[in-house]
């Protein structure tokens, strides 16, 4: 079973997976294929094996909430180290997508994810695949500023003395590794015993993003990262973010439309648990192709 219609973020909106797609199109195997037609005329799932250019791929995935579906054969590609953000009215079921992505969703009762969901290649969302070390490598930082009750050093050390056996002064060189990448160490180095629930919403933000990433993730999740977060704390996160998409794959869900176009490469936008369009940021804001894209991003509705 493979779903005959794929996005992709690489901007070409709807791609089709029917084999036989390529035929009804005239198009003739003796002759040279253009990147579109060899992606159209992509063989099915289950012979392709094209996640070397896609860090994450996504295949016909569908949620439920108890009988509820809220996400209906979700396929699509996401770029590595390219910030992907999702777009969409409320309840249309971002975050439900974000979340399968490390398999949150498990940890709460009466949920269940259909369909594959490839990292590097390897479908993850398999009982084989231990869903902690996947969350390990696919980290996740939430809407609210969520710091552990212990020291800001404690905060980013915690999961890397979970995970490795490491040495203490090796710890301590990856806590401030961390709070370097995550833009913070300059104004916590002085502090690092205090606890972390000291500090202000925008650099407990930042803290939980340095506890991500001190456990070396290749994907970093955001779910609307600066809704709790004042103008200038949002734009120090968005920073951030820009600076952190030079060495990590980032799928954020964010509700601000400018934040969206600010920082992100490519965009989805999804209604109704469904993905109705997928692109390149740029284009997706200056020339959407759905109707319901326009006005989804002209705030018609949503
Ligand atoms: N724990 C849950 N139990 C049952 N239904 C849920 C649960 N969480 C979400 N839903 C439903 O699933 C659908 C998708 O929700 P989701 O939170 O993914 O949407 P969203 O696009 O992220 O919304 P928002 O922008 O408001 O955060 C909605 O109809 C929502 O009511």
């Amino acid at each position: 079973m493979y779903n005959p219609q794929r996005f992709s973020t690489d901007d070409q909106q709807v791609v089709s997976l029917d084999p036989s797609f390529g035929d009804r199109c005239g198009n003739s195997s003796d002759r040279p294929h253009n990147k579109e037609e060899r992606t159209v005329m992509a063989t099915p799932l289950e012979q392709t094996n094209d996640a070397g250019a896609f860090k994450l791929g996504i295949r016909d995935l569908n949620f439920y909430y108890g009988d509820f579906h809220a996400l209906k054969d979700i396929s699509l590609d996401i770029q590595e180290r390219q910030v992907t953000a999702f777009i969409g009215p409320s309840g249309c079921g971002k975050s439900t997508l974000l979340r399968c992505l490390n398999r949150i969703h498990e940890l709460y009762p009466n949920m269940r994810c259909e369909g594959d969901i490839l990292l590097d290649g390897q479908n993850v969302n398999s009982p084989d695949v231990d869903a902690e070390l996947l969350r390990m490598r696919v980290g996740m930082v939430f809407q609210r500023p969520t710091p552990f009750p212990m020291s800001i050093r404690d905060n980013v050390a915690f999961g890397v003395k979970l995970q490795e056996k490491i040495s203490r002064s090796d710890l301590q060189e990856r806590v401030e590794w961390a709070l370097r990448k995550a833009a913070l160490w300059d104004e916590v180095k002085d502090k690092l015993n205090q606890p972390g629930l000291s500090l202000s919403g925008g650099q407990q933000q930042r803290l939980c993003i340095a506890r991500t990433i001190a456990t070396k993730p290749d994907v970093i999740l955001l779910d609307e990262p600066t809704s709790a977060l004042d103008p200038i704390a949002t734009g120090h996160i968005e920073t951030l973010i820009q600076e952190l998409v030079q060495e990590y794959t980032i799928v954020m869900v964010t509700h601000n439309m400018q934040q969206a176009a600010r920082i992100s490469n490519r965009t989805v936008f999804m209604y109704m648990g469904e993905i109705v369009e997928a692109g390149l940021t740029e284009r997706m804001f200056s020339n959407p192709s759905d109707p319901r894209t326009l006005n989804y991003i002209q705030g018609r509705f949503g």
